[in-house]
């Protein structure tokens, strides 16, 4: 009896979830952090970002991307906020024209406090029209002049408490064990895991 309540109360969503990016370096951890825990596969789109609070431009990126998908999608915003602007620059638009680097640090030049904190938001929604579930991962840190390899947005100028490295420098691992996106992962994770949703296998399961 008690077996048959929990069969009906199973969320059944057709297979697999959908995660929504443009950004090819994020794809990468993603991937290494679910490894298998969510059958999912990527699809490459560049959502239109509204301005605002993180949570709430991770929630209307999951609303536009499940419409476009038609079916279950993850999506994640990430942004990097300075204490001493009290959260800001955060936004990607403003990061991208100021540029990742030496403009980042000249932007807290006034400023005797360089901590910040890297914060990812990522949201699930079950598909068109279902309100998006947010999971927010936070890592505190400071900024510091650049140091190691450029192909990933702001590592370079990223230190996370508690290391003398910036997050370029770690090897990819490290950074995936600490990182707001890990963090953000493992409630995603738990979720999934809490929720017990059946994944009904589609023409589309090709990961
Ligand atoms: O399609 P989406 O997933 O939105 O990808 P995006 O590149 O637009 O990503 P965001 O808006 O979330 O990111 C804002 C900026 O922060 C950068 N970024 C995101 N995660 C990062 C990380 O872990 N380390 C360094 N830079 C990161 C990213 O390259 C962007 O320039
Ligand atoms: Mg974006």
């Amino acid at each position: 009896m008690a077996a048959a309540a929990a069969a009906k109360a199973a969320v059944v969503l057709p297979r697999p979830v959908t995660f929504v990016t443009g950004n090819a370096k994020k794809l990468e951890e993603v991937k290494a952090i679910i490894g298998s825990s969510i059958p999912f596969k990527s699809l490459k789109l560049d959502l239109p970002e509204l301005q605002g609070e993180p949570e709430d431009i991770s929630k209307e990126k999951a609303r536009l991307a499940a419409l476009q998908v038609n079916g279950p999608v993850l999506v994640e915003d990430t942004c990097l906020c300075f204490n001493a602007l009290k959260g800001l620059p955060g936004i990607k638009w403003f990061l991208e024209k100021l540029g990742h680097e030496g403009c980042l640090n000249n932007l807290l030049m006034a400023y005797e406090d360089k901590s910040a904190y890297a914060l990812c938001a990522f949201s699930f929604s079950h598909g068109p029209g279902a309100e998006p579930l947010t999971f927010l991962g936070k890592t505190p840190g400071k900024i510091v002049p650049a140091r190691g390899p450029t192909d990933f947005g702001w590592d370079p100028v990223f230190q996370p408490d508690g290391y003398d490295q910036t997050y370029a420098e770690m090897a990819k691992e490290e950074k995936n064990k600490i990182s707001h996106r890990y963090k953000s992962l493992a409630m995603v994770k738990s979720h999934f895991k809490e929720a017990g949703y059946v994944f009904q296998t589609t023409d589309d399961d090709t990961n």
